[in-house]
């Protein structure tokens, strides 16, 4: 889709470690029983990859995978425990903190991210006005630009969020970020919480917007057809790390980890006539606690290629076709599998 080929982002050895979730009857039997530190979770483990610039990269991955809390770090909503994060050359953190507005997020739920109390207008114009972006003189034709690009009618900027349908609301939450002028655009289950119907235009605007701003995105979603939609490549994440990355076309069409395989079959594909080319097939087994991940390689519990390799040692993420690779000791017999036809 895009010709640029220089690495924009960089994401280095990223880990998100985070403290046990307890609550107070929890801590305080921890405290009387005095027993040891309390386990903590690893979220996202070692992750490195880099995207171009107009370049958009899809995260996918069951629940809980860690796929939120990698955005969020590349948002600069969480430090990372370990490894940094680069876009155009320059670190988005320092000693913890945020030092930049260039990567905004949009998130599932519009209504949560909106503040009931506060005029549309207001809320795009905030951020913008409170960063030197527009002078508060400017905010009104700021705020008008960026509602008319997310299709919005600019003259509705003087209501309240309550007063938009979901839809509307998402493209409000999507006008709000791009008004602060992003290098970066982090979307996560940004259709997931609205109807079929308005998922579609949604998607559609993201891909105009994508197109005429020449924007760089990272597109968080369970919906492997919308990934396949939207995305240059695709990350596939289980259990905090990063098992398959490529092309979206390779990853989709020739996978080349068992995880993806069973991802994909996971879901019905749908040849473009409508047709369902292949039977569903849950993925076997649960995936894991990540407070107690599996040895190895964290699929190997549920994988149809496991042998005794997988448990003793963790697979790198290694090259398995031109720029196509996977954190798997049997890639070159996932990817002797047939080609995969369909969305
Ligand atoms: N703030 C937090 N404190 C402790 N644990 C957390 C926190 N946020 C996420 N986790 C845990 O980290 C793991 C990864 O969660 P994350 O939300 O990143 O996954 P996900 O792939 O985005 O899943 P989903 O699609 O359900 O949002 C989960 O086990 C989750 O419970």
């Amino acid at each position: 889709m895009n010709q640029h080929r220089e690495t924009y982002l960089k994401i280095e050895n990223v880990s998100k470690i985070f403290g046990p979730r307890l609550s107070m009857g929890d801590r305080i039997l921890r405290a009387a029983i005095r027993r040891g530190p309390p386990p903590s979770l690893t979220a996202v483990s070692g992750v490195s990859l880099t995207l171009a610039k107009g370049q958009t990269l899809g995260l996918v991955g069951e629940s809980g995978c860690g796929k939120s809390t990698l955005g969020r770090v590349i948002a600069g909503i969480y430090p990372p425990t370990t490894g940094k994060v680069m876009l155009d050359g320059l670190a988005l953190m320092e000693e913890g903190r945020k030092v930049t507005t260039a990567v905004q997020t949009v998130f599932q739920d519009p209504f949560a991210s909106l503040d009931p109390r506060m005029k549309v207008g207001e809320a795009v114009a905030e951020g913008p006005v409170a960063h030197g972006i527009v002078p508060r003189s400017g905010a009104r034709a700021h705020v008008a630009k960026w509602l008319s690009h997310a299709g919005l009618d600019p003259t509705l900027a003087d209501r309240y969020p309550h007063q938009f349908s979901g839809g509307q609301r998402q493209r409000i939450a999507i006008a709000r970020a791009l008004a602060m002028q992003p290098k970066l655009l982090i979307c996560d289950e940004p259709v997931a919480s609205l109807d079929v119907s308005i998922q579609a235009q949604v998607i559609n605007l993201f891909l105009e917007l994508r197109r005429d701003l020449d924007l760089t995105c990272v597109f968080i979603s369970h919906d492997l057809s919308v990934v396949r939609h939207v995305s240059d490549r695709v990350a596939v994440m289980y259990l905090g790390r990063i098992v398959e990355l490529g092309e979206t076309h390779q990853v989709f069409g020739r996978p080349s980890h068992p995880y993806t395989a069973a991802l994909l079959d996971s879901v019905p594909r749908i040849a473009a006539e409508g047709e369902v080319l292949m039977e569903v097939k849950p993925i076997s087994g649960e995936i894991p606690s990540p407070l107690n991940p599996p040895p190895g390689c964290h699929f190997a519990p549920r994988c149809p290629l496991a042998t005794a390799r997988c448990t003793a040692e963790i697979p790198s993420l290694r090259e398995t076709a031109p720029g196509q690779r996977a954190a798997c000791h049997h890639a070159e017999s996932q990817l002797a599998e047939p080609e995969r036809a369909g969305a």
